[in-house]
């Protein structure tokens, strides 16, 4: 039998690795071209154009599918300065090698047809049919500062992740290598940049992110957690994003005693995947902010391909059904399945749930 989804992780896989070509050009440039958006997020050039590359490559492939996807044209459609530097990038990145390039659907043809592409990421989502989940940069403000961020590409039908791809320029390529929030200044590419990926009950895999063709990939796992006391969990940089007070109430409750690790974006769960880190927590800080799916989509199949069990602070599995946010969630709880239940608990006393 031929294994399920194998077009659809071969082609999300060399998207990301494209997109994260262009999104490694603007990390290494002093001015990212930053905007800001609507909430008063940032917003990059570098965010526009992975997007614009990675649903080049779905709609040469899957025309009939649908997309959410963060990021929306409207901004560049006023702004011609931003809207040319954006083509510059776009129009220039390319796969170097000619047969994953041709793979891909080759060049986007103009700087409207770029836009368009852009845009075809408003699809409002659901529980019916294939719908692709894209965060072209997750971790803007880590992307910024220098530190991690993640390409995100997951693909679900109905309502169900089946394939999910994190592309993680900035982590170590070698799954050993021990967890630190820090990517040190000056640091090169030299040894960084791995690629996550997960089908549908075929496991988890890791592969060095690379610039043509893919590399050969190998399976991962959580690594299995024999004393509490020793695991480390991370969360995010931004305490806006996840509440680091409670966050640090639970872990001394579950008498961790290794500082938290801080990393920005989907590189998180990436990192739990491979037994680099051990625990995911991402704690509301307020009761209305709803969690989007592409913020999640690929690290929770990744995740659970791996051994672990991800749900929200109540003990549901994310429910990516719901449209464009996870409306039916409150914050993550990732850990390898054999401790989840123990975590949850001390959350949920921590919480008060
Ligand atoms: N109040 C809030 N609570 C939780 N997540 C938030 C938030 N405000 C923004 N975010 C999301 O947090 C993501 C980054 O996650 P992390 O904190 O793990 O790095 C952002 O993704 P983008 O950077 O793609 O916009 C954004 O979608
Ligand atoms: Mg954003
Ligand atoms: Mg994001
Ligand atoms: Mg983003």
């Amino acid at each position: 039998m031929t294994s399920l989804y194998t077009k659809e992780l071969e082609v999300a896989q060399l998207a990301v690795q494209r997109a994260a070509r262009l999104t490694k050009r603007v990390f290494h440039e002093k001015a990212k071209g930053t905007v800001s958006k609507d909430d008063k997020s940032p917003v990059t050039i570098g965010d526009f154009g992975a997007q614009a590359l990675i649903i080049a490559a779905l709609q040469h492939h899957f025309p009939g599918d649908e997309i959410v996807a963060e990021e929306e044209a409207a901004q560049l459609r006023e702004d011609k300065a931003l809207r040319e530097q954006i083509w510059e990038l776009v129009s220039t990145t390319k796969l170097d090698d000619v047969v994953a390039e041709r793979f891909l659907g080759g060049a986007i043809e103009s700087e409207e047809a770029m836009l368009e592409l852009i845009d075809k990421g408003g699809s409002q989502g659901g529980g019916r049919g294939r719908i692709w989940a894209i965060d072209p940069i997750d971790g803007t403000k880590g992307f910024l500062r220098g530190g991690q961020y993640a390409v995100c590409l997951g693909l679900m039908v109905d309502g169900d992740v089946k394939v999910g791809v994190l592309g993680c320029p900035n982590l170590p390529v070698d799954d050993a290598a021990p967890l630190t929030a820090d990517i040190g200044s000056n640091a090169t590419d030299e040894g960084r940049g791995v690629i996550f990926s997960a089908v549908v009950g075929q496991g988890a895999t890791s592969r060095p992110l690379g610039t043509g063709a893919l590399a050969e990939g190998k399976n991962i796992s959580m690594k299995p957690i024999t004393e509490m006391s020793s695991a480390t969990f991370c969360e995010s940089v931004e305490s806006g994003h996840s509440n680091q007070s409670d966050s640090a109430r639970i872990a001394e409750k579950l008498n961790i005693t290794n500082p938290s690790v801080r990393m920005d974006s989907q590189a998180k769960y990436g990192s739990i995947a491979r037994g680099a880190g051990d625990i995911y927590l991402r704690l509301p800080t307020s009761k209305t902010y709803q969690e989007k799916i592409w913020d999640h989509a690929a690290g929770d199949l990744i995740v659970r391909e791996a051994g672990g069990q991800v749900t929200d602070t109540t003990g549901s599995r994310l429910d990516f059904s719901k449209g464009r946010t996870l409306a039916a969630n409150k914050g993550v709880v990732a850990a390898p399945a054999a401790v989840h239940g123990q975590v949850i608990k001390v959350v949920q006393e921590v919480l008060g749930l």
